[in-house]
């Protein structure tokens, strides 16, 4: 397996791959700074074809994990699970995902592609992640939400059951979510409210 960007992002994917027996190859990263990651070795070009390797994107950031995806367009990365996540039967996760330790994933959600289901977080049934997006550490997504295109869901937040949450929209760390949020919008506090909106043309 190869990662794509050595950040701090990546430690934790390494962990990832570890729990699960998993080999990293090498990373690949453009910053020549850069020589090795836990000790594994980072290359700073890719030569030939890379859209047939098993690799899986380690960047944080929503907005620059979808241009890297864009331009790979590899459809044959799986998604990377922890071996102490908590996945149920009849739930969908898409190519290049990743889920952390000790999150659960209840039944009947689904979660799109490059997606990044972190630290303990909480994902109940019925609900659908859509591509790009984040739920950070311990965040909680209750039944039957519907979460946008590269939504980040910050650490500690919890958004109530059957809320739409729509793509590119910021809730920020501890915030609860009551209500349906626009796209772009950007919520913290308890109850959640916008206090602005994150660039549309950034996406
Ligand atoms: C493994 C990992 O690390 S995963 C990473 C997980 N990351 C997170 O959970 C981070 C989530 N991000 C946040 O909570 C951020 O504070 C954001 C995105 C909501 C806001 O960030 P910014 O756009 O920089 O806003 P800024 O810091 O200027 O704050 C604007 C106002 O909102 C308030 N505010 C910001 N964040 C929060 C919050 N989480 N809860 C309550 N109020 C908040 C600020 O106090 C400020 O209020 P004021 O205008 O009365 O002074």
């Amino acid at each position: 397996m190869i990662l794509y960007g050595a950040s701090g992002h990546a430690k934790v994917l390494i962990d990832i791959a570890h729990s699960i027996g998993a080999t990293i190859d090498f990373i690949v990263d453009d910053d020549k700074t850069k020589t090795e990651l836990l000790g594994f070795p980072i290359v700073h070009q890719m030569n030939g074809n890379i859209n047939n390797l098993d690799l899986v994107i380690a960047i944080g950031d929503n907005q620059t994990r979808k241009k890297i995806a864009d331009q790979i367009n590899n459809p044959i990365n799986k998604a990377l699970i922890h071996e102490n996540a908590r996945v149920s039967i009849d739930t969908r996760i898409d190519e290049g995902s990743v889920v952390m330790s000790n999150s659960v994933i209840n039944p009947s959600v689904s979660i799109g592609r490059h997606c990044i289901i972190n630290t303990s977080a909480v994902i109940e049934h019925d609900s659908q992640i859509s591509d790009f997006a984040h739920i950070s550490p311990g965040a909680i997504i209750t039944g039957n939400v519907k979460i946008g295109e590269g939504t980040q869901v910050g650490a500690g937040a919890t958004i109530i059951p059957g809320v739409e949450i729509g793509k590119w929209v910021t809730i920020g760390a501890g915030a609860v979510v009551l209500k349906n949020i626009p796209d772009y919008a950007v919520v913290v506090g308890t109850p959640g409210r916008i206090i602005k909106f994150n660039n549309s043309h950034d996406e």
